[in-house]
C-alpha cells in the first residue's frame, strides 16, 4: 500500500469521479435508455416490414419481460426460483377474466361473480387486476420464501409450482381447468400497448435493481455473514424483489394469453419454467442484460428448433444412405436446450452478460465517458466522532462447542480511544470470542455489555447497528459488487436519511481514507488480499462504529503494507476517538499499536497487562514459546 491519507483534520477532499456511471443507478438508467428504444426499433423494424411473424415478435417480447422479472429475482438474491411461471400464469388468467366476452364467459365460467362476468375490459385495463393479483399472492408467498436461503428456496420454488399448477387444474369454477380458457381476445394486444409495457418493465425491474433493497440482496447473495456484520437483514429484500418480481411476470402473462388465446395449465408449468432457466442462464442471471439477451436468444432459437424437428420429422420412417432408417425425432428443442446451457455454463458460467449491463460493456462506458466527462467534486471528509464514555466490556464469557470448551470465563474490556490485543496461539479461541461479542454466535454463559447496555443476547445485525464493527479472518467482502458499493451498503445503514449523492460521496470519503480511490470501480473479488482487508475496514468503518473488531487485519499484507495499516489505526483513534480490538499473530504489531493486551491460550484467559508487563510475563512467554515477542520498532 501506498501511503494512508486519512486526513480527517482537512475541511476536505478533493476526489475526482465519473460524472455518469460509477453507480448503480446511473448504470440502470442508462441501461433502460440504451435498450428499450434499441430494442423496440428492432421489434417495430420487423414487424412493419413484416420480416418475421408478428406473434412471434411479441412472444419474444413477452420473454423479455418474463427474463427481466425472473432475472430479477435470481439475480438479486442468487436464488433459482422455479416458481415464477405461477405469477405468469395468474397474471394470464386474472386478465383473461376481464376481456374474454361476457357470452362466452357465461358459458366458460358460469359460477364466476356477475360483476366478473359481465366485464368487457380493454386489455391495458385487465393489466391492473393481473398484476394485482400477482402481486398478492406475491405477498402471501413471500411471507416463507423471504426466510429461505439457497436449496430450501429453490425447494419452496417448486413447491409452490406444483400447488399453482394443481390449483389451476383445480379451481374449474376460475380457470376451467384441463379444459382451458379460450377465446382470449387476441387483437386486443397492439404494439403500443406491448411496447409501453416492455419500457414499464424494463424501469421497475432497472430500478429495483439499483435501489438498496436490491443492493442489499446482492450483498447478501455474496456473503450473508459479512452484510449482517453491517445490519443487513435481507429478508424483506427478498421480499422486495420476489414481489416486484411476481407484478413483472404477471404482467408477462396477461400480455401472453392474448397472443395466443388460450390459457391452459400446462403453459404455466415445467416447460415453460424450463424454458425461462435457459433464458437466464444463457444470458447471465447476474444481470438484467443478460435476461433480454438470453429471451432473445431463446425465442428465436425455440423456432429454429422446433421448425428443424418438424422438417426432420418429415423424414421420419425413409431409407438414409448406407440403408440406415430415419427415426422420428422427438424432444428435439428441449435436447438442444440443454446442450446450449450445458455448452454455456462450460464456457461462459455466468451467461453470455456476466455481471454486466448495457451501460458498462467497455466501449459503451468509453462512449458515454466521452459523451459526459468526468466530474471534480469536494467531497466532505470521512469523519464522525465516539463518545468519550463509550464501553465495550465482557464478564466471565464461556462459549462450548458441543462437550469442547473454545473460550472460558474471558474478562475484557475496551474503552473509547483504547487499541486493545488479544492474542494467543493457534486455535487459542480469539476468532471464537470475536464471533461471539458479534452476535454471530451466541456464548454459552457469561454477558456483554455495549455501552451499559446487556448485548448479551443480541443478534449481528442490531450490534452492528449499536456500535460494533467487524472484519473477518478470513476476508468476507461483497466480491461481485464494486469497491464503492460494498462501502455504499454500509454507509446506507448507517446514514439512512442521506439522499443518494450524499451517501455515494460520503461512501467515496472513505476510499478516499483508506486509499482505495483507484479501484473504486473494481470488483471486490478482483483485488489483492492487502486491498481487500483495507475494503473490509473501510466497510466497517463506513458503519460509523463505537468498536472495531479487527480479526488478524494484516495477514497477507507485505511489511510495507503493516506499517501504513498500523499508521491508519492510530490515526482512526486519534480522529474518531472508537476503540480498536485487535486480534493478530503479528506480535510486533500488536506491542507497537495496543495499549492493553489480553492473551488467551486454550480457550483459558491467561494474562492481560501493558505490551511492556506482557512481554515480561513468565506465563505468556511459555504459551509463545520460541516466538518473538519484542517490539523491533
Ligand atoms: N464451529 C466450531 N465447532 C467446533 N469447534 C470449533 C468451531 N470453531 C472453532 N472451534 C474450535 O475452537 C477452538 C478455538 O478456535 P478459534 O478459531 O476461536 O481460535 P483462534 O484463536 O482464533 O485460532 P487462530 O489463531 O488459528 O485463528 C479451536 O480448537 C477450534 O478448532
Amino acid at each position: 500500500m501506498s501511503q494512508v491519507d486519512l486526513n480527517m483534520a482537512s475541511s476536505e477532499i478533493a476526489a475526482t469521479h465519473k460524472a455518469r456511471l460509477d453507480t448503480r443507478g446511473r448504470q440502470s438508467f442508462w441501461s433502460v435508455v440504451i435498450i428499450a428504444p434499441a430494442l423496440s426499433a428492432v421489434l417495430l423494424f420487423f414487424a412493419g416490414f413484416g420480416l418475421a411473424n408478428d406473434s412471434l415478435l411479441k412472444l419474444a417480447t413477452i420473454n423479455v419481460i418474463a427474463g427481466l422479472g425472473v432475472g430479477l429475482f435470481c439475480g438479486g438474491t442468487g436464488i433459482l426460483s422455479l416458481a415464477h411461471i405461477s405469477f405468469f400464469g395468474i397474471g394470464a388468467y386474472v386478465a383473461s377474466w376481464f376481456t374474454i366476452p361476457p357470452a362466452i364467459k357465461g358459458f366458460l365460467l358460469p359460477s364466476m361473480p356477475f360483476a366478473i362476468q359481465q366485464a368487457d375490459w380493454p386489455l391495458w385495463l385487465a393489466l391492473v387486476p393481473a398484476v394485482a393479483a400477482a402481486v398478492l399472492v406475491g405477498l402471501l408467498t413471500g411471507v416463507v420464501m423471504r426466510r429461505l436461503r439457497d436449496t430450501a428456496a429453490v425447494i419452496a420454488s417448486f413447491g409452490f409450482l406444483i400447488i399453482s399448477y394443481l390449483l389451476f387444474i383445480g379451481l374449474k369454477p376460475l380457470t376451467n381447468g384441463k379444459q382451458s380458457l379460450y377465446s382470449i381476445p387476441r387483437d386486443a394486444l397492439g404494439w403500443p400497448l406491448i411496447l409501453v409495457a416492455l419500457v414499464v418493465a424494463l424501469i421497475v425491474a432497472y430500478a429495483a435493481k439499483a435501489s438498496i433493497a436490491g443492493r442489499n440482496a446482492e450483498a447478501t447473495r455474496e456473503d450473508e455473514q459479512a452484510a449482517r456484520s453491517i445490519g443487513i437483514v435481507s429478508d424483506n429484500s427478498i421480499l422486495f424483489l420476489w414481489v416486484v418480481s411476481a407484478a413483472i411476470m404477471g404482467l408477462a402473462g396477461a400480455l401472453f394469453v392474448h397472443v395466443v388465446g388460450v390459457a391452459a395449465p400446462s403453459a404455466f408449468y415445467l416447460d415453460k419454467t424450463f424454458a425461462l432457466i435457459v433464458m437466464v442462464i444463457i444470458g447471465g442471471y447476474r444481470s438484467l442484460t443478460g435476461a433480454v439477451v438470453g429471451a432473445v436468444i431463446v425465442t428465436f432459437a425455440e423456432e429454429v428448433f422446433k421448425k428443424t424437428e418438424e422438417f426432420l420429422g418429415g423424414f421420419a420412417g425413409q431409407e438414409l444412405i448406407g440403408g440406415i432408417i430415419m427415426p422420428q425425432v422427438f424432444g428435439l428443442t428441449a435436447l438442444a436446450f440443454s446442450v446450449m446451457i450445458l455448452l454455456v455454463l462450460y464456457y461462459r458460467p455466468d451467461g453470455i452478460a456476466g455481471y454486466k449491463e448495457v451501460a458498462t460493456l467497455p466501449w459503451v462506458q468509453r462512449r458515454l465517458d466521452g459523451w459526459f466527462g468526468t466530474a471534480n467534486s469536494n467531497i466532505a471528509p470521512a469523519h464522525y466522532r465516539v463518545s468519550e464514555t463509550a464501553r465495550l466490556k465482557t464478564v466471565d464469557l464461556h462459549k462450548s462447542y458441543g462437550g469442547f470448551v473454545a473460550m472460558s470465563g474471558t474478562n475484557l474490556e475496551v474503552k473509547a480511544g483504547q487499541i486493545v490485543g488479544l492474542i494467543g496461539p493457534n486455535g487459542a479461541g480469539k476468532s471464537t470470542f470475536i464471533n461471539v461479542i458479534t452476535g454471530n454466535l451466541f456464548a454459552t454463559s457469561g454477558s456483554i455489555s455495549l455501552n451499559d447496555q446487556d448485548a448479551t443476547l443480541w443478534s449481528a445485525n442490531k450490534l452492528a447497528k449499536s456500535g460494533m464493527g467487524r472484519t473477518f479472518q478470513n476476508i468476507r467482502v461483497f466480491g461481485s459488487l464494486t469497491v464503492l458499493e460494498n462501502v455504499l451498503t454500509a454507509v446506507n445503514v448507517a446514514r439512512p436519511e442521506l439522499g443518494s449523492v450524499v451517501a455515494e460521496d460520503k461512501a467515496r470519503a472513505w476510499l478516499h481514507a483508506l486509499n482505495l480511490d483507484a479501484v473504486a470501480q473494481t470488483s471486490a473479488e478482483a483485488l489483492a488480499y492487502g486491498d481487500q482487508r483495507r475494503l473490509e475496514i473501510a466497510r466497517a468503518l463506513a458503519l460509523e462504529p463505537d468498536f472495531l473488531l479487527l480479526d488478524e487485519p494484516v495477514a497477507g499484507m507485505n511489511h510495507q503494507e503493516t506499517e501504513a495499516l498500523t499508521a491508519l489505526l492510530r490515526q482512526v483513534v486519534a480522529d474518531i476517538g472508537c476503540g480498536i480490538l485487535l486480534v493478530e499473530h503479528d506480535l510486533p504489531m500488536v506491542m507497537a499499536l495496543c495499549d492493553h493486551i489480553y492473551v488467551v491460550n486454550k480457550g483459558e484467559q491467561i494474562a492481560d497487562g501493558t505490551p511492556a508487563e506482557i512481554r515480561a510475563d513468565p506465563v505468556v512467554i511459555e504459551a509463545y514459546i520460541g516466538q518473538e515477542l519484542d517490539d523491533p520498532h
